[in-house]
């Protein structure tokens, strides 16, 4: 029988008898797991909180009570149930169903979500709004361990012990981040915490008693009687009791049955109740359960035999160039130490891991601590490159400001994910760096435009005696060969990469390789445009772009970043200071506007900065 059709709202669901719960868990699985291998997406996280989402939605009467997703990236069961089946082919793609909660898209889904840690405090205001109001309803926050390592996590806790509204937390524990999860709060949780933590004290207190003069070993047959007492003492929920939570778990998170009553109770509670859920990733996909690293984001792959489709003769992807490159760096240089937010993977750090783990950090989802982190061993001598994500690194905004560009401290921010990313969307979009950074003194900001320039940068950075950014692209290289010597470039210079009377287009980063194309098919309608790759955002090779600017009077400028306050602005803000007035500008770039989902190609074809939406702006501003 096919269920899942028959559940158009969580109502539905409500009226299903218990027993068929398991029969709609599997078909849930199987349609999960065969559009993810199409579309690509979030599948081990999804296929770990199936049951958990059911047993959520039966106990709680949504939409009116709240659930709050953390990250979000585990709403696919969320989104079926909730009337969105018949989109859900549309997952991920352009104009498609969000892989992530979005408040526009059903009135189930209470918040925005795609960056990690926000569900306890997004979850407390609206507790707070409630109780303001005079709501009844219930709010409830699920987070996973991975995401309770932020920062924000705990602020959130800190708030809501203290303010003890009724308020309710869902710890989803699988033990993973996206790569094993680290630091003491998970070992803490750790399902061998308890015994672990239990026979180290065991041993310490019988070593110290044993050493005691006359009684000790009165004392250590006394102690051995307590053990019992002991073993039942030492538990995770003391963490969460200490922060004015009740703590209820760990429960089996696959177990129907119990996992519906243990909600069904917990929501006659009132005040802060922590609920801790044990769930597997990947749950009933043997591929994702034994590499839920892999398939946590994964492209399209074989449904019945998880085998991942790769293409035939792909250059190698941006991150393992920076990954390899970085190894080679460290083996030269004793000094360069790597740091990842919990993006191990992503950001292509595992061959740096195992060669130098003890120049390796992985401190968990905590971007703040990172770059302070970072500031720390630079100020001893180490020269820290920050691995992550363009669009992660804005929440350490003032961390960069503050701790490392103040400071003039050699730290590296090895931006991955630089620009469009394609299917996660806009809270993914690494696409606001150039002007979140461009200001901020002391840090020089170059962009390679293809890889052989991504290893120069690298060289560079390293050699550099203060604050240096760089970002790259999501994906494939450009495919070039791999130069025999890496040099460290010029700082503030650019390059002239193409001659022309009528203009000069200024590109910066993957904007350049299509500023090429645009200026060679312009050429083919007799318009002659220079093309010069700025090289640095910050400083600007000034010298070179007024002279360009002078010599043809029009200047374009083309990047992949938002218009406001990014490269073009750099350009007319120097224009301005050397009162270059008689040049006319056209800036090229992302409008002041979130960037949806789609291929990268698509976006970047949709906001006219791919080669032939360039050409055709240009040529109008021409005609
Ligand atoms: C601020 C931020 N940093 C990093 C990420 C990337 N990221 C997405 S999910 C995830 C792991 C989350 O682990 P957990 O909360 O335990 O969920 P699980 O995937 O185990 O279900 C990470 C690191 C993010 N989304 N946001
Ligand atoms: C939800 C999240 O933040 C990550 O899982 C992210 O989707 C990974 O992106 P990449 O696929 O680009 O590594
Ligand atoms: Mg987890």
């Amino acid at each position: 029988m096919n269920l899942l059709e028959q559940i158009h709202s969580p109502a539905d669901l409500r009226k299903l008898p218990k027993e068929q719960l398991p029969a709609l868990a599997e078909e849930i699985r199987r349609f999960v797991i065969e559009t993810v291998a199409k579309n690509g997406g979030h599948l081990s996280s999804n296929l770990g909180v199936i049951e958990l989402t059911l047993a959520l939605h039966r106990a709680f009467d949504t939409p009116s009570d709240r659930i709050v997703w953390d990250v979000g990236h585990q709403a696919y069961t969320h989104k079926l149930i909730t009337g969105r089946k018949a989109k859900f082919c549309s997952l991920r793609q352009v104009d498609g169903l969000s892989g992530f909660p979005k408040r526009d898209e059903s009135e189930y889904d209470c918040f925005d979500v795609g960056h990690a840690s926000t569900s306890i405090s997004a979850a407390l205001g609206m507790a707070c709004a409630r109780d303001a109001t005079g709501g009844r309803e219930k709010v409830v926050a699920v987070i996973g361990d991975g995401s309770l390592t932020g920062g924000l996590a705990f602020e959130g806790l800190n708030q809501a012990g203290h303010l003890k509204k009724d308020f309710i937390l869902i710890l989803n524990d699988n033990e993973m981040s996206i790569s094993p999860n680290v630091g003491a709060v998970s070992s803490f949780l750790s399902r061998k915490m308890t015994s672990d933590l239990f026979i180290k004290f065991k041993k310490e207190t019988e070593n110290f008693l044993t050493h005691l003069p006359g009684f000790g070993r009165d004392l250590l047959s006394l102690a051995k009687r307590a053990e019992d007492s002991l073993k039942g003492f030492l538990t995770p929920g003391m963490l969460f009791e200490a922060f004015g939570f009740d703590y209820i778990g760990p429960i089996d998170g696959h177990n129907l049955e119990e996992l519906e009553e243990t909600l069904r109770n917990v929501k006659r509670l009132n005040g802060p109740v922590l609920v801790h859920v044990l769930t597997r990733k990947g749950k009933g996909f043997a591929a994702a359960e034994s590499d839920p690293a892999t398939f946590h984001g994964v492209g399209p792959y074989d449904a019945q035999t998880g085998v991942v489709h790769k293409k035939a003769g792909a250059a190698p992807s941006y991150t393992s160039i920076f990954g390899e490159t970085l190894v080679k760096m460290a083996q030269e240089d004793k000094r360069l130490v790597a740091i990842t937010a919990a993006m191990l993977e992503g950001t292509g750090l595992k061959a740096f891991a195992e060669r130098f783990p003890e120049r390796f950090f992985d401190v968990g989802i905590a971007e703040q601590h990172a770059v302070t982190f970072a500031a720390g061993l630079a100020c001893r001598g180490m020269r820290p490159v920050v691995a992550i994500y363009s669009t992660f690194l804005q929440r350490a905004y003032d961390n960069v400001l503050h701790d490392v560009c103040l400071q003039n401290l050699p730290v590296t921010f090895a931006m991955d994910r630089g620009g469009l990313v394609g299917a996660d969307g806009p809270t993914h979009h690494g696409v606001f760096d150039y002007s979140y950074l461009r200001h901020i003194p002391n840090l020089v900001f170059m962009v390679p435009r293809d890889e052989v320039a991504l290893q120069r940068t690298m060289a560079t950075a390293l050699q550099h005696d203060g604050p240096f950014a760089y970002r790259y692209p999501r994906g494939e290289s450009e495919g070039l060969p791999q130069p025999t010597e890496i040099t460290p470039a010029p700082i503030g210079r650019g390059e002239k990469l193409r001659d022309g009377k009528d203009g000069v287009i200024f590109a910066i980063g993957t904007m350049v390789g299509e500023a090429l194309k645009a200026a060679e098919a312009l050429a083919g309608e007799g318009l002659e445009l220079a093309v010069v790759d700025a090289v640095f955002l910050k400083p600007l090779d000034r010298d070179l772009m007024l002279e360009e600017a002078r010599r043809t009077g029009r200047v374009i400028t083309a990047e992949e970043n938002v218009l406001q306050g990014g490269f073009g602005s750099a350009v007319l803000e120097l224009f301005e200071q050397e009162q270059v007035d008689s040049v006319r500008t056209l800036c090229i770039g992302l409008p002041d506007e979130f960037v949806e989902q789609g291929t990268q190609q698509q976006l970047r074809q949709r906001h006219g900065i791919d080669a032939a939406g360039m050409a055709e702006r240009i040529r109008k501003w021409y005609a």
